[in-house]
């Protein structure tokens, strides 16, 4: 991965500043978290990042490549996969076939929605690469089940299959660990760091659980009322009395 820049960063909705010229970098390999309390825009940001929305003002560039002419299945071709928030994935239809959403779109127009007819050979080959993703996320077991029919903790680890089978390099994860256990978190951190060390794939974290957040993450930006407060290691950014006031409301 070649690193993702975003300088100067603007968003409006009508009269509301969603991101106030915002710039932060993330570096190849890493694990940065994206933190900040409701609202402050963390979900607009990973929108402008995915290509979903057009910033006001600013850049946004994946090493030499300006992200903002690009719509969001090049976006996603360029290597940028994201899990999201609630998973948009199908309860009728098994966890491979939702997983194997995510090789549509590596495939030029993509092969499910625009109708490219793939050989025999490619489809067994996408499906192989399929559950080999569900194997190293530990839910193998559950490969040919329909989604709906399973935990909530496996439905969201089939929505980060489905990322990866896009082959990020950069994945963007939107609170991963929301309406998880303290079990199922405990295993969702050791899986993220997983997907960053054996795979060697960046994460992009947004998340509220701060425990998991500084306990995984090597970088934090940290936003409030859509501006950068602080930009730094979990250590730096705990003690930053800018940040303890955006999360605590009182000045210290
Ligand atoms: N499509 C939209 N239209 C209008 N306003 C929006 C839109 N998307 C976000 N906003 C506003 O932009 C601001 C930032 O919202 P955003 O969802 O990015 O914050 P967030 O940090 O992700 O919040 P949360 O932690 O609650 O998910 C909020 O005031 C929100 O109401």
């Amino acid at each position: 991965m070649t690193e993702l820049v975003l300088q100067n960063v603007s968003l409006r909705f009508g009269g509301l500043i969603a991101l106030d010229d915002i710039s932060f970098t993330v570096s190849p390999g890493s694990l940065h978290a994206l933190i900040g309390p409701n609202g402050a825009g963390k979900s607009s940001c990973f929108n402008v990042i995915s290509g979903l929305y057009r910033p006001t003002a600013g850049t946004v560039r994946l090493g030499v490549q300006d992200l903002l002419r690009l719509a969001p299945h090049r976006v996603a071709r360029l290597g940028i996969g994201r899990a999201f928030q609630n998973t948009a994935l199908s309860p009728h239809s098994t966890v491979l076939d939702n997983v194997l959403l995510g090789r549509h779109a590596l495939t030029r127009g993509g092969f499910l929605a625009g109708g490219l007819r793939l050989t025999s050979r490619q489809e067994r080959l996408h499906a192989a690469r399929a559950r080999e993703i569900c194997d190293f996320l530990g839910i193998g077991a559950s490969v040919d089940r329909p989604l709906g029919a399973l935990p909530y903790g496996v439905a969201k680890l089939a929505d980060i299959a489905r990322a990866l089978a896009t082959e990020p390099s950069l994945l963007l994860l939107d609170e991963p660990a929301a309406g998880l256990n303290t079990d199922e978190t405990a295993e969702l951190a050791a899986m993220i760091g997983q997907i960053r060390t054996d795979l060697d794939i960046a994460v992009l974290l947004v998340e509220h659980d701060m425990e998991l957040v500084m306990g995984i993450a090597d970088q934090v930006t940290v936003l409030d009322f859509g501006r950068v407060i602080a930009d730094g290691t979990p250590a730096d950014v705990q003690t930053d009395p800018d940040v303890v006031k955006a999360y605590l409301g009182v000045t210290t």
